[in-house]
């Protein structure tokens, strides 16, 4: 049977976005992150992060890079008892950069690629998944691949007129969302 999902943004809903953050030595979880993502688990859901690399396709750190983060980010989350389900990444930008990964894709939100491309690998119900994130593209993927909920939290960029009225809820941050979430399990 299909699962449930919650689609996590990084940038700003698991870590600072202190803008194309590419080391571990500039990767800080937001407060009480790790606690949230292992209740999500518990509570029955796949965790799949989602996110836009575009420091990539920009120059300013290589796939090599992002591959080395990654992994010390699943390991620091696996060391604390939270195994993510997916991590999937467009390293793409339509016009910054002049390597292979400028151009258009169907991958960078606000497009659904990677979102769907979870669906399939991973069997989920894509209705009844939620995208958390912190900006209207994050939620504009999320619309374009037909799930169910739309979150935005505070701990990222400015929440704007058009993230208000598109989202669900708005909370605080990943913490409290992981609070109100149904329990499947
Ligand atoms: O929030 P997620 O999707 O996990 O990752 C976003 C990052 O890749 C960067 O995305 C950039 O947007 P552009 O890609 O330049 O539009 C900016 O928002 C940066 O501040 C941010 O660090
Ligand atoms: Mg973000
Ligand atoms: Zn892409």
């Amino acid at each position: 049977m299909a699962k449930a999902a919650i689609f996590l943004d990084r940038d700003g809903v698991i870590n600072k976005d202190t803008g194309y953050v590419s080391h571990s030595d500039d990767f800080i979880f937001i407060d009480g992150v790790i606690d949230a993502l292992r209740l999500l688990k518990q509570k029955g859901y796949l965790l799949v992060v989602v996110t836009n690399q575009s420091g990539i396709a920009r120059g300013l750190f290589t796939e090599d890079d992002f591959m080395r983060l990654t992994e010390w980010m699943d390991w620091s989350l696996a060391d604390r008892d939270v195994d993510l389900d997916g991590i999937y990444f467009c390293p793409h930008h339509p016009t910054e950069g002049e390597g292979a990964e400028t151009k258009v894709c169907d991958c960078r939100k606000p497009a659904p690629g990677m979102l769907l491309e979870a669906a399939r690998e991973l069997n989920i119900d894509l209705g009844a998944s939620y995208m958390v994130g912190d900006k209207v593209s994050d939620l504009k993927a999320a619309e374009a691949a037909g799930l169910g909920h739309k979150i935005l939290v505070r701990t990222g960029k400015a929440i704007t007129a058009e993230g208000e009225a598109m989202a669900e809820v708005v909370y605080p941050s990943l913490v409290e969302f992981a609070q109100k979430a149904p329990k499947l399990v």
